[in-house]
């Protein structure tokens, strides 16, 4: 695609107190066996591989991108996944297993909760600001779906900076119910998951506010067949754009970079 989507993000950089603060996205990726099985009637097994792979991608490229965000971790079991999100210079997580008893949403709540808290109270906090002291509290937290392709830096950094202080946030998604992603900003709480479905109720019922935006291309985590279709015409990322491309799917992404 033509202009970085990455474009604009330093442009609108959010702005914390970049003394204090440190911003770790968090994104969980699950097995690829079992990965985007809504797409399984429009997909091959192995191209809804590619796929995933492709937009988390894009998506750890375009969080990266944001001049707020110190690091991006996925956690995820899957070692395909795991090394993707290496080479893209994203840092990795090893899901800890989870009790066969749970439920995929409380596997998937399970996964960001353990990571979040390894970020924020884990090994190496302390060292981010060359012998500053930094707290939990000084770590926010961006809770990312893994399946933004057409997600621009510049939304990204619009939202946490609308993101309130001192508690949770959530960017509600293209349904409006689901959610795109929680934010936990400058508050001594803890992340608080409540992934799945309905999620966007369930996470306004626990507290969190839930943030206003024109942010069309965070707000679309791609499940089905359609939501691929909106992603492809809002314009993807340049992973997901060759995936896209090798299959068929015609014509140039269309940046329309906010
Ligand atoms: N690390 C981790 N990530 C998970 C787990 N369950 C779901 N995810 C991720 O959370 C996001 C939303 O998950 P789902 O909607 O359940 O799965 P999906 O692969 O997006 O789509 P479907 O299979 O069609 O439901 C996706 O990025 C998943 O890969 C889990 O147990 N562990
Ligand atoms: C897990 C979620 O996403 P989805 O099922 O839409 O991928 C969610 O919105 O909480």
């Amino acid at each position: 695609m033509g202009a970085s989507r990455s474009d604009g993000g330093d442009a609108v950089a959010a702005s914390p107190d970049p003394a204090r603060r440190v911003v770790r996205v968090l994104i969980a990726v699950k097995d690829l066996t079992a990965a985007k099985s809504r797409l399984a009637a429009e997909f091959s097994t192995l191209d809804r591989s590619r796929l995933v792979l492709a937009m988390l991608s894009d998506t750890v490229t375009a969080a990266k991108a944001v001049s707020v965000v110190e690091s991006v971790t996925v956690v995820t079991p899957d070692p395909l996944v795991a090394r993707t999100a290496r080479d893209i210079g994203a840092r990795v997580f090893d899901e800890p297993t989870g009790d066969l008893s749970q439920g995929p949403d409380e596997r998937l709540n399970h996964a960001f909760t353990a990571a979040a808290q390894v970020l924020r109270h884990g090994h190496g906090v302390g060292d981010i600001r060359r012998g500053a002291s930094v707290t939990a509290e000084h770590v926010d937290i961006i809770a990312l779906q893994a399946d933004l392709p057409a997600m621009r830096s510049a939304e990204l950094a619009q939202a946490y900076t609308a993101a309130r202080r001192g508690g949770r946030s959530l960017v509600v998604d293209h349904h409006g119910t689901g959610t795109a992603a929680l934010i936990l900003k400058d508050s001594p709480e803890e992340l608080a998951p409540l992934f799945g479905g309905h999620s966007a109720r369930r996470h306004t019922d626990s507290g969190a506010q839930e943030l206003d935006g024109s942010w069309p291309g965070l707000r679309l985590d791609v499940d089905t067949a359609d939501d691929v279709r909106r992603a492809h015409r809002l314009g993807v990322g340049p992973a997901t754009s060759a995936v896209l491309h090798s299959l068929g799917w015609s014509g140039e992404a269309s940046a329309t970079t906010a």
